[in-house]
């Protein structure tokens, strides 16, 4: 294939204009009212919409590429209680009258996803109830950092929230409703339904993951747990990055040590040097490595490395692309890891061509540029972009970068939070989508709760109404795009709850031990903070306890530093063991 060729006439225009600020309530951090094609770029301060900020305008046709299939379960429709009165619970804002609730569309470890029409615009929405949130500080900390993400990043490639609901009480809520732009699928369920990509597919796929990542490393943030269900997709071909729950900033001052001792990722996608600790400093290039997986996965139309353990995923990975070379070896920090890797029988590089007959060479060459063992060789988002393979669609005014994310944004990374400065720091994040109440906030105004109840107490009915239904026999199945309800630990990716059977099962198989040590070592110091109230012993009972749901008390850093020590742990005695039954 090569170039561009239909694509490219299919990208009708971009628009780059200068708009007046929208006006906003708060003097440093500024909301920009957004529609649906408009994103800005957060300044140096961090903060969306300053004046004279750069608009990108996206008006993108894909009218040369074939629509794809997106697979929609069965969903729950839910229609409104006739009895009660809408305006019953109309606030000054507006908010109980603007969504109409319609069905289930997803589920995630932190709550139901539910479309909705917002009355102001006409558009769909996606509204992800999220329950309990404060029930754990940690996850409450990621919730946090995922909204404040997802406000400062606004790209077309990254899901956008539209809005955040008012909770009725600043002090007491407990659930929050977050409203993005509905999508229609995810990349892990096309992939599945669809064995006649072509090659124009696959390279305006890989275009926009690069293009979003160019964005997102730019403004410093790196994703950390890239995979198909974290990437939002529309028939139209449109795709979108979300869950950024397990993403960080990285701050050039920061000890990176600190940053990054809690990071794991979905094995599959994840990076030969997390696998066995091997490099002391994580790279934007982790992300690149998955998006190479997910790359490999839309061309094979099933998983690159589908490891069932970490030795497993090195062994996969050395057999495609061969044992890495002694210097890259030399650099492997981990002892054992380097011994595994260095007396393992010495492996060729298959051809890629042999790997993926069928595709095309340029996307082959850029494959490789994504898949190098070792992260110094792998290409950035912003070098890939410029690759042959995108000669003709690339073109560096349609990829936006941005400034990084100022660490003032941050600052709480660096805390221990309790449940209250959380919960504080959630609803101040809130706010910025409720301009006049930030700026009474702003000025002192410590409104504990509000005159009218918010929009808030409809929505709770209303999903409460969808999750009982989706409870009745016959629902329950095709209740949304995934099935499992559990919350996972912050630092756990969804593959370490464990899963009843099937795929998931296997990848999360190689973290319950893990997971559940975790919940041992924290647990001690949640019975100490508790008083003792809290039973371990009982929790550790229900093999399919998740992590997250016996884990809260303890602060973050220490909590994801003990997962990280599990992590390590495990992919230590892993390659003991392998290193033990080597032949001396
Ligand atoms: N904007 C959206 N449009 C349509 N569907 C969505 C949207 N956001 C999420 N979903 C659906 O809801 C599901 C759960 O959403 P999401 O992954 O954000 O929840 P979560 O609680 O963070 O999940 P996880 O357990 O993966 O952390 C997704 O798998 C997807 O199917």
């Amino acid at each position: 294939m090569g170039g561009g060729g239909n694509l490219v006439d299919g990208v009708r225009r971009w628009l780059f204009q200068r708009h007046p600020s929208p006006s906003s309530s708060s003097s440093n951090s500024p909301q920009p009212i957004l529609n649906s094609s408009t994103f800005s770029n957060p300044d140096q301060s961090g903060n969306a919409g300053d004046s004279n900020e750069l608009i990108v305008i996206e008006d993108l046709d894909f009218s040369g590429l074939k629509l794809i299939k997106v697979p929609i379960p069965k969903r729950i429709h839910v229609s409104m209680d006739p009895h009660k009165k809408d305006t019953e619970f109309f606030t000054e804002y507006g908010e109980a009258n603007r969504y109409q609730i319609q069905e289930v569309v997803g589920k995630g470890s932190y709550g139901v996803v539910a479309s909705a029409v917002d009355s102001h615009t006409g558009e769909k929405v996606a509204i992800k109830k999220i329950n309990d949130v404060f029930e754990h500080v940690s996850d409450a900390t990621r919730i946090l950092r995922e909204i404040k993400l997802l406000r400062l990043l606004k790209h077309p490639d990254v899901v956008e929230i539209k809005h955040i609901m008012l909770p009725p009480s600043r002090r007491e809520f407990r659930d929050i409703y977050v409203v993005f732009e509905l999508m229609e699928s995810d990349l892990h369920q096309v992939i599945k339904a669809n064995d006649d990509l072509t090659p124009e597919h696959y390279q305006f796929f890989l275009y926009q993951l690069l293009r979003g990542l160019k964005y997102v490393h730019a403004a410093n943030v790196f994703h950390r747990d890239l995979k198909p269900k974290n990437i939002l997709a529309n028939a139209d071909c449109k795709l979108k990055i979300c869950d950024f729950g397990l993403a960080r900033v990285s701050f050039n001052d920061a000890p990176t040590a600190i940053f990054w001792t809690d990071y794991v990722a979905t094995r599959w996608y994840r990076a030969p040097e997390l696998c066995g600790s091997f490099f002391s400093k994580y790279t934007p290039a982790i992300d690149i490595w998955s998006v190479g997986c997910i790359f490999a996965e839309m061309l094979l139309g099933k998983p690159l490395f589908p490891g069932k353990n970490v030795v497993h995923q090195l062994d996969l990975m050395t057999d495609f692309l061969g044992t890495p070379p002694p210097e890259s070896i030399a650099r492997i920090r981990n002892e054992k890891a380097r011994r595994y890797l260095s007396s393992m029988r010495k492996k060729q590089q298959v051809p890629f061509s042999h790997k993926f007959p069928k595709a095309d060479p340029l996307a082959l060459r850029l494959l490789e540029r994504l898949l190098a063992f070792d992260p110094k060789d792998r290409a950035s988002a912003e070098d890939a972009l410029a690759d042959p393979y995108f000669s003709g669609l690339s073109n560096s005014e349609r990829e936006p970068s941005t400034q990084p994310i100022s660490k003032l944004e941050f600052d709480f990374e660096r805390k221990k939070l309790t449940k209250d400065d959380v919960r504080e720091l959630i609803y101040r994040e809130i706010l910025e989508y409720h301009p006049q109440m930030l700026e009474e906030y702003l000025r002192g105004g410590d409104q504990l709760s509000f005159m009218y109840p918010s929009g808030v107490d409809r929505f709770k009915r209303q999903f409460a109404h969808l999750e009982e239904s989706q409870g009745k026999p016959g629902a329950a199945a095709g209740g949304g795009r995934s099935t499992a309800l559990h919350r996972h630990h912050a630092s756990l990716p969804r593959e370490r709850v464990p899963a009843p059977n099937g795929e998931a099962a296997e990848e999360s198989s190689d973290v319950e031990r893990r997971a559940a040590a975790a919940v041992a070592s924290t647990l001690e110091s949640e019975e100490a903070d508790n008083g003792g109230g809290y039973s371990a012993r009982n929790l550790m009972k229900s093999a399919s306890i998740s992590g997250s749901k016996c884990i809260g008390v303890q602060s973050k850093t220490d909590k994801e530093d003990t997962i990280a020590e599990e992590e390590d742990d495990e992919t230590v005695a892993e390659l003991a063991d392998r290193v033990a039954s080597l032949p001396n």
